[in-house]
């Protein structure tokens, strides 16, 4: 039935025809109806705002201000010239797939970004009222089962944002390591515990798992939370355990896109994160981004400066940002490294790194930083490019997620990539999934040293770690990773297992052959069933790690594996 209520405006800028009605029909939360795409036929989305450069509101979002070295800075300009010139941003708003490839397939049925924050706008009250009632019902935690674009947008904004007083509190689950597994159960009060179940694909095999672990210890299907494409295995699943609180997400959009999709918001607003805050600041953001003029245009901006500066050699975005939103480094990696790691060519990614002293970079580097840091203007004035936008807080995270969004889509394009696709991700899990069975060799790799000692400039170092992801393991091999930096004046990043492979895993096997890479393993004490399968917790990640080895070497990658005690001492030579 089509709606005749008064139209009225979001923050976004965008017509909302028929809020009200969305807000009382298909949300009752014991509704098994999905809220996607029943919802959507009886009450259509606000219409896609045709651009018309004419019509666009100039309430520009700041574009950010950058200090390039002169030949860079003439590419850019020349780029930003040329982008103009093949109306590029018009055809991107257009979902126009030869921007990036003649042909459409993975491409233009992938670029739901550009407007589902419209379509999520008039369901966020929904969304807020099932926070009520899960709390009325005694939930005090939210569990996140999910990988990558399915669980890094809501870690992002839920440590952004802090535990609030009348929400749930935020725990995700993104790991195979027992030990995580583990400690978690150890602080989890099940009794108190909601389960959010997140996978665009519903096949993923780390969240499937974690979903039948749970399941044998929470077996209440009302104690779920299903968010997942229309017609996948997960959505068949949740129908037939009677699990009711189905979110099921417009389908043309990538995992790693999907931060402003229900994927990111529903956990998000669960969590008690300020979306509608969020929103005031993403409306003027998605308006630029929609500014034919390229130089004007944020999100077209950074793409150009991004892809000209990986063009010049300069391939490690390095990303400072203020303390409270460090997170959003983990979503801005996973962004960039799946979209542009494909095909020889790429842009790495690097995130937590500590500003150091010029001395310690080479010149393969750009900088981007939020805001005054200390040691930006060392960095400036010894001739490295540093783009500098404007201090964040966590209100602006949609508002980021959106510019870095249409970043890498206008980077995709100068580099010549589809960005919307990951073309080797598949390659480790098979490869796992061949040694889980036992019919692949186990990979035999060099010995870390002489692994280290080929390290050249313009290379990076990746550490891989199959450990449990908790604060004294990362300050361990944050030690070591900015040792290695220091003194091989090298860019270093730190992935944890196998939560990397949704990442920057792309990018290691599908980007330049210039990683390095330590895959770090330490057989875990604690170990548990994998309910349903012939294997465990411990032997599926160790499939993992050793199968994204046989990927890496198949590629031609320089690769070793080692302990974590192994690592140090080669960090920190005596
Ligand atoms: O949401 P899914 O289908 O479980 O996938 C999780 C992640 O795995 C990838 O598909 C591939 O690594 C990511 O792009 C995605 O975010």
């Amino acid at each position: 039935m089509e709606c005749t209520h008064r139209p009225s405006r979001s923050p976004t800028g965008s017509r909302v025809r028929c809020r009200t009605v969305c807000r009382r029909a298909p949300v009752s939360f014991r509704a098994s109806a999905p809220l996607w795409p029943a919802s959507r036929s009886s009450c259509p989305s606000p219409a896609l705002p045709v651009h018309h450069a004419s019509a666009i509101v100039r309430e520009h979002h700041p574009r950010g201000g950058s200090m390039l070295p002169a030949p860079l800075e003439s590419a850019v300009n020349a780029r930003l010239a040329a982008l103009a010139s093949n109306r590029i941003i018009d055809r991107i708003w257009a979902r126009d797939h030869t921007v990036w490839q003649p042909e459409p397939a993975e491409c233009a049925d992938r670029l739901g970004w550009l407007t589902v924050h419209q379509q999520m706008f008039a369901r966020l009250p929904a969304i807020a009222a099932l926070r009520e009632t899960l709390r009325a019902e005694g939930a005090a935690s939210l569990l996140l089962l999910g990988m990558g674009g399915s669980s890094l947008a809501p870690e992002v904004m839920t440590s952004a944002f802090g535990p609030a007083p009348d929400a749930l509190r935020f725990e995700l689950l993104d790991s195979t390591d027992p030990r995580q597994l583990d400690a978690l159960l150890a602080r989890l009060d099940l009794a108190a515990t909601v389960i959010a179940v997140s996978s665009k694909s519903g096949t993923t095999i780390e969240t499937r798992s974690q979903f039948a672990f749970f399941r044998e210890r929470l077996p209440d299907p009302h104690r779920y939370i299903v968010i997942t494409d229309p017609g996948t295995p997960l959505e068949a699943e949740a129908h037939r355990l009677g699990i009711e609180r189905l979110f099921l997400n417009p389908p043309d959009i990538g995992g790693r896109f999907s931060a402003l999709s229900y994927f990111g918001l529903v956990p998000a607003i669960l969590c008690g994160v300020d979306i509608p805050g969020m929103f005031g600041r993403l409306g003027p953001m998605a308006r630029s981004c929609q500014d034919p003029d390229p130089a004007a245009n944020p999100g077209a901006w950074l793409g150009a400066v991004m892809a000209e500066a990986a063009l010049a050699g300069r391939d490690k975005l390095t990303v400072f940002l203020p303390q409270q939103v460090e997170g959003l480094g983990h979503w801005i990696e996973q962004l960039v490294a799946e979209s542009t790691g494909k095909h020889g060519r790429g842009i790495l990614p690097v995130e937590g790194e500590r500003i150091g002293p010029p001395s310690v970079y080479g010149d393969d580097r750009l900088f981007v930083a939020y805001g005054p840091l200390d040691g930006l203007a060392e960095l400036e004035a010894s001739g490295q490019p540093v783009v500098r936008l404007p201090a964040i807080g966590p209100l602006d995270l949609a508002a980021e997620f959106f510019r870095w969004e249409f970043a890498t889509a206008v980077a995709g394009h100068i580099l010549g990539i589809n960005p919307f696709d990951q073309p080797n991700v598949e390659e480790a899990k098979r490869l796992a999934r061949r040694l889980l069975e036992g019919v692949a060799p186990e990979p035999v790799t060099p010995a870390p040293a002489d692994v280290l000692a080929s390290i050249r400039p313009g290379d990076y170092l990746a550490i891989l770690a199959y450990l449990p992801r908790d604060r004294t393991t990362a300050d361990r091999l944050e030690r070591a990773r900015h040792a290695f930096r220091d003194r091989l004046r090298v860019a270093t990043t730190i992935g944890f297992g196998p939560r990397y492979l949704h990442s920057t895993g792309q990018l290691h096997k599908g980007g330049p052959n210039t990683g390095v890479f330590l895959v770090v393993e330490d057989p875990p004490s604690v170990d548990f069933p994998v309910p349903g399968e012939p294997f465990t917790f411990a032997q599926l990640e160790a499939a993992q790690a050793r199968g994204d080895v046989a990927a890496l070497l198949a590629h031609g990658r320089r690769v070793a594996r080692l302990s974590l005690a192994e690592l140090e001492r080669l960090a920190f030579p005596a």
